[in-house]
């Protein structure tokens, strides 16, 4: 480089690099009409533009003065940006408050010698609003009527349809008509028509989607090919909590255009002779009962989780049980930062994560869940059998152990429960793992009180009286009638009607524990879980990890 006699050469300042500039600015922004000018920003779309600011007093010859205001869009609140023959219109969900948006727009006229320039410069725009998460989604869309006490229609018209229609997306809505309807609807799909199957309901739909779409004779291509999601409209919501991060429907539905493609972990839970796919959790113990078994409790609304739970865990209700794990890994710091790794990975596209066989996560000693390759029909195999035969002897499975004083199984798929509640903070999606939590129900009440307020900070796992491992299947076998054992409090509690165990009497006549599948009641007997790694798919916010992180 020369430097004309008097110039200062600035020894810092490189013209390539200024030239690199100076195009990446022209590229960056279009000019709108003589006043306005809109610039693909970082992370934002920023406009630009000369308005009247009405609410500025008049000037000295009356008029109101002329400013530029310049207003901030994230991307990824741009529902679409679509340029006509003069114009271009950008769609975008504006916050009306902190748990709702609507759908907004911003149009310009476009100068006939520009319109190359904002053709070019749309489509940018519409690649950094969408990123590697696919646009124009073609959405089946299944509505509980009875979702929200009700509501599930009338927020899927209100807060839900306006979204999916500025995104351009393909949608066909059909409300279930009774309960297994939706299971139906997926495994008579047709997935080649379809990108994603979204569920305007609780948690039991989606239970059913996966279930619809594993009986199809092609089930594992068309759990890869088709996302299931929840719109969140039901009273558990825990799917739209880990994925969406949020339980506002019209969020979830921007969440949803927005969504990226992961696989999720989906397990095969046998019990007699039937086989059916969990995407949530397993319960045994109190918490399944905490929420099953208080349905005569249902006036209390939310409380009433939380009012059984305590009653149970001052009770020191029991739930006999002999159990057998796959374990994979046990020490909880280990499991942690194995967590923090994935966390915080720049690895490569969740969709070219799908499991193959040499995929390998850190955390695990061996191979656990050992990737099932595809099979072209059904669902993949069982690799460790059904709860009808006998326990798999390889080295990696303990034997059926009893744990006489059980209080609280719990597997996880996912992370949070509902919501504030990240019962298993190190849960991934497709590590080929369920978390388990296990506690005895003899610790000392104020241990177990403690336990139990610590689950809000992510803390749960940490408390000594806490179990946390992650197992790659398992076999539970409720003890003889399956009657919890329920403490001196539990059995007074009993008489009153308010659970703590059947030995006061709390349940004349049905003297059954409770399982829970997803949420779901199944009858009180042994079942055998088994991780099918990465077998579903759903949307998510980062493609990699839940939402609503808690692991520090
Ligand atoms: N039209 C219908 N009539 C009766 N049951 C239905 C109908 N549509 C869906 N269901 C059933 O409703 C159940 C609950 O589903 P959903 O996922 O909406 O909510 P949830 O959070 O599990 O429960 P909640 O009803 O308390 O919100 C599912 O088992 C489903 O089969």
């Amino acid at each position: 480089m020369t430097t004309a006699p008097g110039e200062h050469a600035n020894p810092f300042s490189d013209p390539d690099l200024a030239e690199d500039q100076r195009e990446f600015v022209a590229e960056s922004t279009l000019s709108v009409g003589r006043d306005a000018s809109l610039t693909l920003g970082t992370d934002t779309l920023i406009v630009l533009d000369e308005a009247f600011a009405r609410r500025e007093p008049l000037n000295c010859c009356g008029l109101f003065p002329r400013s530029k205001t310049t207003r901030a869009i994230p991307f990824f609140n741009i529902l679409w940006a679509e340029l006509s023959d003069f114009e271009l219109t950008i769609h975008h969900a504006h916050p009306v408050s902190k748990n709702i948006v609507r759908v907004a727009f911003i149009n310009y006229n476009i100068e006939k010698t520009d319109r190359a320039l904002a053709a070019s410069w749309t489509e940018r725009l519409l690649d950094r609003a969408y990123g590697a998460s696919q646009r124009r989604k073609r959405i089946k869309v299944l509505v509980n009527p009875f979702g929200g006490k009700g509501s599930a229609p009338k927020w899927y018209m209100r807060d839900i349809e306006p979204i999916f229609a500025a995104a351009r997306c393909e949608i066909d809505v059909e409300r279930t008509q009774y309960n297994g309807h939706a299971v139906e609807i997926a495994e008579n799909l047709d997935v080649n028509s379809w990108d994603v199957v979204a569920c305007c309901s609780g948690d039991g739909v989606p239970h059913e989607v996966f279930n619809g779409l594993g009986k199809k004779k092609d089930a594992a291509q068309a759990l890869a090919d088709v996302a299931v999601v929840q719109l969140p409209c039901g009273t558990g919501n825990a799917m739209s909590w880990n994925l969406n991060g949020t339980d506002s429907p019209s969020l979830a539905a921007l969440c949803i255009v927005k969504g990226l493609k992961t696989p999720l972990d989906l397990v095969s839970i046998t019990q007699g002779d039937r086989r059916t796919l969990s995407f949530l959790s397993q319960s045994v113990g109190i918490i399944a009962e905490s929420d099953l078994g208080t349905e005569n409790l249902r006036w209390m609304g939310s409380a009433r989780f939380t009012f059984g739970f305590l009653v149970r865990l001052v009770g020191k209700t029991t739930y006999p049980c002999d159990i057998a794990l796959q374990l994979e890994n046990d020490d909880k710091s280990i499991i942690k930062a194995a967590y923090r790794q994935e966390r915080d990975s720049t690895g490569p596209s969740p969709s070219s994560r799908r499991p193959d066989p040499v995929h390998h996560h850190p955390h695990q000693h061996s191979n656990p869940a050992q990737p099932a390759p595809h099979s072209a029909a059904g669902l993949p195999p069982l690799r460790h059998g059904t709860i009808n035969d006998t326990l798999p002897s390889s080295p990696s499975w303990s034997a059926l152990s009893p744990y006489p004083h059980l209080g609280n199984f719990y597997a996880g798929n996912m992370s949070y429960m509902a919501a504030s509640t990240p019962i298993f903070p190190c849960a991934l999606p497709s590590d080929g793992c369920l978390d388990l939590v296990t506690m005895d129900g003899t610790i000392s009440r104020l241990s177990a009180l403690r336990s139990f307020l610590a689950v809000e900070t992510g803390r749960f796992m940490d408390g000594e009286n806490v179990s946390y491992r992650k197992v790659a299947a398992y076999r539970i076998v409720p003890r003889g009638s399956g009657r919890p054992q329920a403490g001196r409090f539990g059995r007074w509690m009993g008489r009153w009607g308010v659970g703590g165990g059947s030995a006061g009497g709390a349940r004349q006549g049905k003297e059954e524990g409770y399982i829970s599948i997803d949420g779901e009641r199944v009858p009180f007997e042994g079942f055998q879980a088994e991780v099918h790694r990465g077998l579903g798919t759903v949307l998510s916010r980062s493609g990699k990890v839940y939402e609503g992180d808690m692991v520090h």
